[in-house]
């Protein structure tokens, strides 16, 4: 008997080979199609943040998305801007708008460009309580539906997009009452993240989701080696701008402005940092004449405040050769100088073998604690991403442990909120290597308001004991 030959049962007529129907056919999304629309239009601009939504749900991070989309659309500086501040106020309140999208949707908009240009369109329309509404409500519909007709992937939608942006406007107020009943929906975050931060700050978890919806203030260092908080506090105030000091060297500014706009930034007067990132060089407790290295240095931003700190001989290394040349040109334009070495942390093969007075490891992490910068973060991670990453950078830790000088002090720093990575990590470390725990900050909650203005970060302080 032949496989698929049974007695007493007739062969099924077998069928004809036959062609797909066309609508079957599943054609590669053009995110890159660059629309005829005027480049200063709002259609413009909810496309380009569509575009930049769709790249994010497809696993690239927002600001390399936003590059994408700047460059096939060759966007002018007027429309990268706006582009970008729809596409930043999208991923603020992106699990509400896709839940009253799936109450007014009885499927997924596909392609998935068209889900993010309704989701851009009701971030405009749907402004969170107590902001007032960047446009007029029947500009953003009216764009919104310019801008799908000019696209060849979903013009046959624009029906469509106008009938929910309508409907939206229609019945918001039930809508958005039935959506706040989903937790997706009142917190804008993804449920596992949401369970996570309640489990870990059952008191504090309400406040620390909502200050990381909010735009964060824009926060300068003042290069203590050119001038001190109060002179640039004048000098601010003779530009107009309206500032004031938050920290040993912190200078946060009422309304952000452009770098362009920041008195001496170009000269290395100040740079942006956030507060709670200025506490790192303090904490190194650094002399002149010391070795120092900044292990997971790039962008540089504390390799920036070490420098100004002290006159020490620093060594800055990063895996990505990319961003450490960033280290360069932040280095550059504070007229400082470092050893840079694009290398792995985790390996000994670039050391020379002379041990560190202070070894900074500002260690990769989820990064759970910097969402109000990163909105994206939150729908980019995964649950998982947090074990793997403590691997990691427990790894890196027990590298550098071995390059510190008997007596010397290791600064160990994550931007994440997960105890995974940062108590739990800092408890384990310090059982392994019998180091000292020295005082340090532990975990800074972002809570936003007076005194608690800053980004999600963890310090631990270790001293190594005298050999
Ligand atoms: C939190 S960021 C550092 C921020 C930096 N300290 C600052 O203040 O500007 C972490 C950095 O670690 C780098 N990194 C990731 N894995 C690394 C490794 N194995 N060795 C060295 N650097 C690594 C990343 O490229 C990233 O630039």
């Amino acid at each position: 008997m032949q496989g698929g030959d049974f007695p007493g049962q007739s062969r099924p007529a077998r069928e004809e080979p036959r062609l797909r129907e066309s609508h079957e056919v599943k054609v590669a999304p053009q995110r890159d199609f660059r629309p005829d629309l005027k480049s200063d239009s709002l259609a413009l601009a909810l496309l380009g943040a569509a575009s930049a939504v769709a790249r994010v749900r497809g696993g690239s991070a927002l600001p390399q998305a936003l590059s994408a989309v700047f460059g096939a659309y060759d966007a002018t500086p007027q429309a990268r801007g706006a582009i970008q501040d729809i596409a930043y106020r999208t991923m603020r309140q992106l699990g509400r708008s896709e839940t009253l999208l799936g109450l007014m949707t009885s499927k997924a908009p596909e392609p998935p460009m068209l889900g993010g240009l309704l989701c851009a369109a009701l971030s405009l329309l749907d402004t969170p309580e107590g902001q007032a509404a960047p446009y007029e409500a029947f500009t953003v519909v009216d764009q919104a539906v310019s801008a799908a007709a000019a696209h060849p992937d979903f013009a046959h939608a624009k029906a469509m997009v106008n009938a929910v942006l309508r409907r939206f406007l229609r019945e918001r107020e039930a809508l958005v009452e039935q959506a706040l009943r989903e937790p997706l929906a009142r917190f804008n975050y993804p449920q596992w993240w949401i369970d996570t931060m309640r489990a870990a700050y059952p008191h504090e978890w309400e406040a620390v989701l909502a200050a990381g919806n909010v735009h964060p203030p824009l926060t300068l260092r003042v290069n203590r080696r050119k001038t001190d908080v109060a002179a640039y506090l004048d000098t601010l105030n003779d530009a107009g701008l309206q500032a004031e000091q938050v920290g040993l060297t912190a200078v946060r500014l009422a309304h952000a402005v452009n770098v362009a706009q920041i008195p001496g930034f170009a000269d290395g007067v100040v740079s942006v940092q956030d507060a709670g990132a200025q506490l790192a060089a303090p904490l190194l407790d650094l002399r002149d004449g010391m070795r120092v290295l900044d292990a997971c240095a790039a962008p540089g931003g504390k390799s920036g405040h070490i420098l100004e700190t002290a006159d020490v001989q620093l060594t800055s290394v990063d895996t990505d050769a990319a961003r450490l040349a960033r280290v360069g040109d932040n280095l550059g334009r504070l007229g400082l100088d470092a050893t840079l070495l694009a290398a792995d942390a985790g390996s000994r093969d670039w050391w020379d073998g002379r041990q560190y007075d202070r070894i900074l490891a500002d260690v990769p992490c989820t990064a759970s604690g910097i969402v109000r910068r990163h909105p994206d973060i939150r729908w980019l991670r995964r649950k998982s991403d947090t074990s793997q990453l403590a691997t990691l950078s427990s790894k890196i830790l027990d590298n550098l442990w071995q390059m510190l000088l008997p007596d010397g002090k290791l600064l160990f720093v994550t931007c994440s909120l997960w105890p995974q990575e940062s108590e739990a990590q800092a408890a384990a470390f310090a059982a392994r290597h019998d180091a000292v725990r020295l005082d340090a900050p532990g975990q800074l909650l972002p809570l936003g308001g007076a005194g608690q203005d800053h980004d999600g970060l963890f310090y631990a302080l270790f001293q190594k004991k005298a050999a």
